[in-house]
């Protein structure tokens, strides 16, 4: 071998080297973890990230292929779907149905539990097809969110409520999608949290944020100033702690984004009741849950203020619930101030 040919054979292996491992063959390592495993769930992930690359693909275009703006509808919460929560449902719904893994989706923009058809099929899907839709438009990033748990109805059988109304802590797999300057896709099974993001020039996912852990104490604090009015005395004497720390304020308005820039630096964000949403915003089953999944394997906490967001028993598919969300110390501190003002 020439010494040139040498030299492109060592530039090739340092090439394919740089390549982190895909999320593909990450899931087929941690499968063969999982004797009893068989694949299912692999698949459901795999699913999912072919659903976020198409999707990913409308949002990077929308603007030039007019699915911008809203969709005419509203969904089962009242509010305007945008064409973009609806292209999302529909790739999700399609991608997760075809793969043959799922028997019932729930979704943010569907009122009633969707039944796949695949009734041999062991799993359920809970998922916010698109978050963060008030900031489509506006060129900010946006998600998808997703939990996945097993179903408790005989296999064979068509899905019922009770499959779909199951509390966090029974997830066998949580995770979200932010498409922000890049795509990432970062999800746990119960065994650690890590992050993918997408290389588009060999369209595969890339591990990018191995064994994710959100700081014990962070500096930020993320929150919807506007509704600060409407927050509980202790809520609010957490706020002028957190300003007289000098912590920094940081608010998107997109839920995914708010808590994936929280994982990486560490902080708190919360989304309490308020006059006009007295039970919270946020969705439990397709908002909460997952992302409460994700920060305790990361180390963090997820509270509503009283409970664990993990032991929370759902009534409703649909059901809000106030969010409390990150760094331990700082959830610790906030369930504190709260207990303090009981006794004032
Ligand atoms: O505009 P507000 O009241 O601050 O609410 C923002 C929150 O609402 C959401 O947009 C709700 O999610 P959807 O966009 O999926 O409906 C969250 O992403 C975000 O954290
Ligand atoms: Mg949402
Ligand atoms: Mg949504």
């Amino acid at each position: 071998m020439t010494t040139q040919e040498k030299e492109a054979n060592v530039e090739i292996k340092k090439f394919v080297a740089s390549i982190g491992i895909t999320l593909d063959r990450f899931i087929s390592q941690r499968q063969q973890e999982f004797p009893y495993a068989k694949g299912e769930l692999s698949q459901i992930l795999r699913d999912i990230g072919l659903a976020a690359k198409v999707v990913n693909k409308a949002i990077m275009g929308s603007g030039l292929i007019g699915i911008e703006g809203p969709a005419g509808e509203r969904n089962v919460q009242g509010e305007e779907q945008q064409k973009l929560d609806v292209v999302a449902n529909m790739r999700f719904i399609r991608a997760l149905t075809k793969g043959q893994e799922v028997c019932a989706i729930i979704s943010e923009e569907d009122e009633e539990m969707i039944d796949t058809g695949n009734h041999e099929a062991k799993y359920i899907v809970a998922m916010d097809p698109l978050d963060g839709s008030s900031n489509i438009d506006a060129n900010v990033p946006i998600g998808t969110i997703f939990s996945i748990y097993r179903r408790k109805s005989p296999v064979g059988t068509p899905p019922t409520t009770e499959d779909v109304l199951q509390k966090g802590a029974n997830q066998v797999a949580g995770g979200y999608v932010l498409y922000g300057s890049s795509m990432i896709l970062t999800y746990t099974t119960g065994y650690g949290v890590n992050g993918f993001t997408y290389d588009h020039t060999i369209g595969e996912f890339i591990l990018s944020y191995p064994n994710m852990k959100i700081k014990e104490l962070g500096s930020i604090f993320s929150y919807n100033e506007g509704n600060y009015n409407d927050f509980s005395e202790g809520t609010k004497a957490y706020l002028t702690y957190c300003r007289n720390q000098k912590y920094t304020a940081r608010y998107i308005g997109s839920l995914v984004a708010d808590f994936h820039r929280n994982l990486l630096k560490g902080g708190i964000f919360f989304y309490p009741a308020t006059s006009k949403s007295p039970n919270g915003k946020l969705r439990l089953l397709y908002e909460c849950n997952s992302l409460a999944f994700v920060i305790e394997q990361a180390g963090g906490k997820a509270t509503d203020g009283k409970r664990r967001i993990l032991d929370i028993e759902p009534h409703d598919i649909h059901q809000r619930s106030p969010l409390i969300i990150g760094s331990s110390a700082m959830v610790d501190d906030v369930m504190q101030f709260i207990k303090n003002e009981q006794f004032h």
